[in-house]
């Protein structure tokens, strides 16, 4: 039973995926709540409010999964959940319209003081001419950050008869020219448009991004709106240029603090604020409440999560492609950490025929995860293999090459120690199912699941029949058994399969015959 905490208020109708699976306990209290078992979580579901730090995944050693009912994950540290394996998710469309109709309310009521001029009437005052306000139309709108959310607003820009003008590194000439906006530099923007919106993420380039030096550039009567995250804009040279007079005014949904309390920008009339409403609306809770769920339900039914932070994405039907070859490459990687039971300081991957049209990267990950399982007590999967391989010294090669030796696909594993090296093959059938075809320099053909036993021996007479003699008087059956060899005479190899493990002392007697030179049991 998997239990999911779902810590911030997240819509209960979007929910419904994950309390219709009869296999997750879902659970809704805060993270702080005395009642809830932190180390028996498996998922968290957040807002912005709970913050996923480093201190709080350490009270967390089952969980599997964070999902963001929203966009920003700039609440969660990806990269502690990265190096513990835990996968990130997010909703990165659910709330895209309701927050750029935000923003487009927020820009229609800074340039008519509808707040101002709202609070005067309901004050009992009738102050005509202290609300004269300014049109959209005609003015140029600058947008940094065009993504989904900047995108909606460009558009909505347009049929307001507005110009706009883009900062966006990432914005290619296609996408400018479908939306039929400017492309600008940072600067351009700054210094051509007369209202300012940010839409870009939270992160180490974005944060100040505005700042002082920035609003110099601007012209006088400029007006800023940050719907996006407290920071890019820079709060404090903000009052610095509402104060002076150079900025118009101001409509923020968001703080560096969140509640902002006594701030000084919420001092001057000219600044409108709400408290983090962009994706506030009915049908954006239910669309990334739902997308969230599914996401986790998708997760824990061994399925690939579509919206990732720190996994590649992934269709259904690409997923169905590689499902094989996932599963090949974590046996794989299985099979050569229980053949090499020594350090390993480079893993090098070849990739040849049908399966160099996947993601292999994919595949190497999965390789690198099935190869650390039983090796360290860290949980190693997709997410953290790279890092983890990094952290431990080993050095990972991907290539692709032709020779598929006769097969449709092949992928080709070698761990290289310090003064050996090991290598495996292996190939996936069609209606036939993996198999292993090249272990050690030798032909084999075996298919990985179950128990297994590798037996490197000479190429001597007897040799097989004494390993069945000793298996035999202990009573166990050999399920299958597939041999291979280089040449008559030289060294040879035997790989066993058992409907259950041997015991240490029918692997020691083995051990001790002549003519083995190398034995490693298999548990796959
Ligand atoms: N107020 C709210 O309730 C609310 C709701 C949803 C999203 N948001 C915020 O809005 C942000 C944008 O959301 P989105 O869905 O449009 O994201 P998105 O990823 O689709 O778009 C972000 C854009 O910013 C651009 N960008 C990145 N770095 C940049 C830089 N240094 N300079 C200029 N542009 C840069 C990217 O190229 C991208 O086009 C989110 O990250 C989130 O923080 C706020
Ligand atoms: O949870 C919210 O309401 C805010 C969401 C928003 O900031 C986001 O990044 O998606």
């Amino acid at each position: 039973m998997y239990r999911v905490l779902v810590a911030d208020a997240i819509n209960a109708e979007g929910l419904q995926p994950l309390l219709d699976y009869a296999d997750a306990q879902v659970i809704e209290k805060k993270v702080t709540d005395t009642e809830v078992n932190l180390k028996e979580i498996d998922a968290i579901l957040v807002r912005s409010a709970t913050k996923v730090t480093e201190e709080l995944l350490e009270k967390m050693p089952q969980l599997k999964i964070i999902a963001r009912a929203g966009v920003g994950v700039d609440n969660i540290d990806v990269n502690a959940a990265t190096k513990r394996g835990i996968i990130v998710v997010n909703a990165p469309d659910g709330n895209t319209i309701s927050t750029a109709e935000h923003t487009f309310a927020m820009m229609a009521s800074l340039l008519r003081n509808i707040p101002q001029a709202h609070a005067s009437v309901k004050n009992l005052e009738w102050k005509r001419n202290a609300f004269v306000g300014n049109e959209l139309h005609g003015k140029a709108l600058g947008i940094v950050g065009l993504g989904r959310i900047g995108a909606e607003i460009a558009k909505r820009a347009k049929v307001f008869g507005m110009t706009v003008l883009v900062f966006d590194p990432f914005l290619t000439k296609e996408r400018a020219t479908s939306l039929n906006v400017q492309s600008c530099t940072l600067d351009e923007v700054l210094e051509q448009a007369d209202i300012i919106t940010v839409h870009t993420p939270l992160t180490k380039e974005t944060k100040g991004l505005i700042n002082e030096t920035a609003m110099k550039k601007t012209k006088k009567g400029v007006y800023f709106l940050n719907c996006a995250r407290g920071g890019i804009i820079d709060e404090q040279a903000l009052a610095v240029y509402i104060g002076n007079g150079h900025v118009a005014g101001a409509a923020l949904d968001v703080f560096e603090e969140e509640p902002p309390g006594e701030h000084p920008l919420l001092k001057f009339d000219n600044v409108i604020v709400t408290p983090h409403l962009g994706a506030s609306t009915k049908e954006a809770q239910l669309n990334v409440a739902t997308q969230v769920a599914k996401e986790v339900r998708t997760y824990f039914e061994d399925r690939p999560v579509t919206n990732s932070i720190n996994l590649p994405a992934m269709s259904k039907d690409i997923y169905e492609k590689i499902r094989p070859f996932h599963h090949l490459s974590k046996q794989l990687g299985s099979i050569l950490s229980q053949c090499v039971k020594e350090g390993i300081d480079e893993l090098s991957i070849n990739y040849s025929g049908s399966v160099t049209e996947l993601e292999t990267s994919y595949l190497t990950k999965a390789l690198i995860s099935g190869f650390f399982k039983n090796r360290i007590d860290v949980h190693v999967n997709e997410v953290n293999a790279l890092l983890t391989a990094k952290e431990r010294g080993i050095t990972v090669g991907e290539k692709i090459s032709t020779n598929s030796f006769g097969y449709a696909n092949c992928i080709t594993v070698t761990a290289k120690v310090e003064n050996r090296q090991f290598s495996l093959r292996g190939t996936y059938i069609d209606h036939y199912g993996p198999r292993i075809v090249h272990m050690n320099d030798f032909n084999i053909d075996f298919h990985p699941e179950g128990n297994l036993l590798y037996i490197q021996h000479m190429d001597r007479p007897g040799v097989i029949g004494r390993v069945g003699k000793i298996l035999g008087d202990h009573a166990i059956n050999i399920a299958t058994m597939q041999v291979g060899r280089k040449e008559i005479g030289g060294e040879a190899i035997m790989v066993l399969s058992f409907d259950k493990p041997l015991d240490s002392t029918a692997l020691q007697l083995l051990s001790e015959l002549d003519d083995i030179v190398l034995m490693n049991q298999i548990t796959l």
